[in-house]
């Protein structure tokens, strides 16, 4: 990788939200990456999400422990093959604790294990528009991954989809958590900047794993 002229630091976006640069090794990123590849075959494998208004995700998408669907969750992909949702790994609860103490220190690691994960893949041409990850009933932070082409995340506010807003860059390897007062914020992936993944990695476009409490 190019040495970076000012190392990026880490940053709080807003009350409760955290870019954390450069989380993931790159060991632990291609393992991950091999994890989602895995993860992404059939059955329950990675799916092109359709909305209620008859669009479609651009992001698609493979989900573990729960899987999700606009705009609630179940444990079979009843919008796609009905096979059950592969299990929430053990190692991906204990990444998110970690993540979260990290983040925003111990205190802020919820008492119910993580039990979701959503894995979006986006192509160059793939993008996610503003919304709040609403149908948990945890209060629990949302910790994101991502692995690949850099992107350009957009995190606003809870109240409106509109500005005030932060663009961050996530890069392959950063850690983005967001709780506490920022837990039910707008945000989404305006962009992604095709071919700016670590060569080493080994991937073509973007992986964001999110890890959630669904509550359930
Ligand atoms: O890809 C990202 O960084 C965001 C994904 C996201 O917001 C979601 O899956 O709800
Ligand atoms: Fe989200």
């Amino acid at each position: 990788m190019e040495a970076e002229l000012f190392p990026r630091a880490r940053a709080r976006i807003a009350p409760g939200a955290v870019h954390v640069p450069d989380w993931l090794e790159p060991a632990r990123q291609r393992e991950l990456l091999a994890d989602c590849r895995a993860w992404a075959r059939p059955p329950a494998g990675l799916r092109t999400v359709r909305t209620p208004g008859g669009g479609t995700m651009t992001a698609r998408q493979v989900c573990l422990g729960w899987h999700w669907y606009p705009y609630a969750y179940a444990r079979t992909v009843v919008d796609g093959d009905g096979a059950p949702v592969k299990p929430f790994p053990d190692r991906l609860g204990e990444l998110a604790r970690r993540a979260v103490a990290d983040a925003l220190g111990a205190d802020a690691v919820a008492d119910t294990p993580y039990d979701v994960a959503l894995i979006n893949f986006y192509d160059a041409d793939a993008r996610m528009g503003m919304h709040r990850d609403a149908d948990e009933r945890s209060e629990a932070p949302v910790v994101s991954l991502s692995l690949g082409d850099t992107c350009v995340f957009r995190f606003g506010n809870p109240e409106t989809r509109t500005r005030p807003w932060t663009d961050v860059d996530l890069r392959s390897g950063d850690l983005f958590v967001f709780g506490g007062p920022s837990r039910h914020a707008y945000h989404g992936v305006p962009r992604v900047h095709a071919g700016t993944a670590p060569p080493e990695l080994g991937l073509t476009g973007r992986l964001n794993i999110t890890l959630r409490v669904s509550g359930l």
